[in-house]
């Protein structure tokens, strides 16, 4: 299925932090999500997944308004990993990823066969399945995330929409999930803060900035240097990766250049 994200204002009380945020996420393709804090990524990612509702602005899944299906008709199609990680589950690590099958029963129905098997699969994905039996709440952070994880493959969705997916996972935890996701082909709308894993796993990339998408195209066309002085205030070379030969982006560590994107906000605010 594809994703159109068509001129998407979303406020919170009165504050509109997305202003006509436009693109569209392929079938079958990974499309990444980069920006500075607050640029609106988990705002725009909420609305796709329909915690948040737009003040304008439509989300198009193959063509049809969103918010013109039932909840559980787009669950069975769009299922989230959302940064609201889940604090207050009381229940084991099993009982939160059978939570993903809930779209497709009747009320009171009880798991059945197939969504055992499901359940397991999903937990044996995101290599978990020695922990079916531990509470969530007793989970490490990496650990919470692959669960949570789990849960939307458990959804068995069309679309995934993942708010930084890789967050308190090791280095080894993150290469596994993003070649995951490239194997598992479905349509990927995912916000990342790292820019080179953003550069090796996605197709496309959408940059956002003050909460519109001020570039979009691949990895190689969008993360150039001036974009990164312009949008993230940090000075960075674009090198071939030596081992992949995907775009490397190496970053100057020690100097940042001219107003970094906290002041940039302020400036835009305040009308200086
Ligand atoms: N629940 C909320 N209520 C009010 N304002 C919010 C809420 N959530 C986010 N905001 C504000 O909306 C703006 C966009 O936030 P959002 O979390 O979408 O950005 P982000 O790009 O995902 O940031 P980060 O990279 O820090 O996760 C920010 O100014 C933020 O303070």
């Amino acid at each position: 299925m594809r994703i159109e994200i068509e001129d998407l204002h979303i406020a919170y009380a009165g504050r509109t932090v997305v202003a006509g945020a436009r693109l569209v996420a392929a079938e079958g393709e990974i499309t990444g999500l980069v920006g500075p804090n607050g640029s609106g990524k988990s705002t725009l990612l909420r609305t796709v997944y329909r915690h948040l509702r737009p003040i304008a602005g439509r989300v198009l899944l193959d063509g049809t308004d969103i918010r013109a299906m039932a909840p559980a008709r787009s669950a069975r199609h769009v299922a989230a990993l959302p940064q609201e990680r889940g604090d207050d589950f009381e229940l084991t690590v099993r009982e939160v990823v059978a939570m993903g099958r809930t779209p497709y029963k009747r009320a009171f129905s009880g798991e059945d066969a197939t969504d055992r098997d499901i359940v397991s699969r999903a937990l044996a994905d995101v290599g978990m399945g020695d922990h079916a039996g531990r509470r969530f709440t007793a989970l490490s952070g990496g650990e919470r995330q692959r669960v949570l994880l789990a849960r939307a493959f458990a959804q068995n969705p069309d679309v995934l929409v993942l708010d930084e997916p890789t967050n308190h996972l090791d280095v080894r935890h993150q290469v596994e999930l993003l070649s995951l996701l490239r194997e598992q082909r479905r349509t990927t709308l995912v916000s990342l803060h790292d820019l080179n894993a953003a550069a090796s796993v996605c197709d496309r990339l959408h940059v956002l900035h003050d909460g519109t998408v001020v570039a979009s195209g691949s990895p190689r066309e969008v993360l150039t240097p001036a974009l990164m002085a312009e949008v993230f205030g940090v000075r960075a070379a674009v090198v071939d990766h030596p081992l992949t030969g995907d775009p490397l982006i190496a970053f100057d560590h020690r100097t940042a250049v001219g107003p970094g994107p906290a002041d940039a906000v302020e400036k835009t605010r305040t009308g200086a």
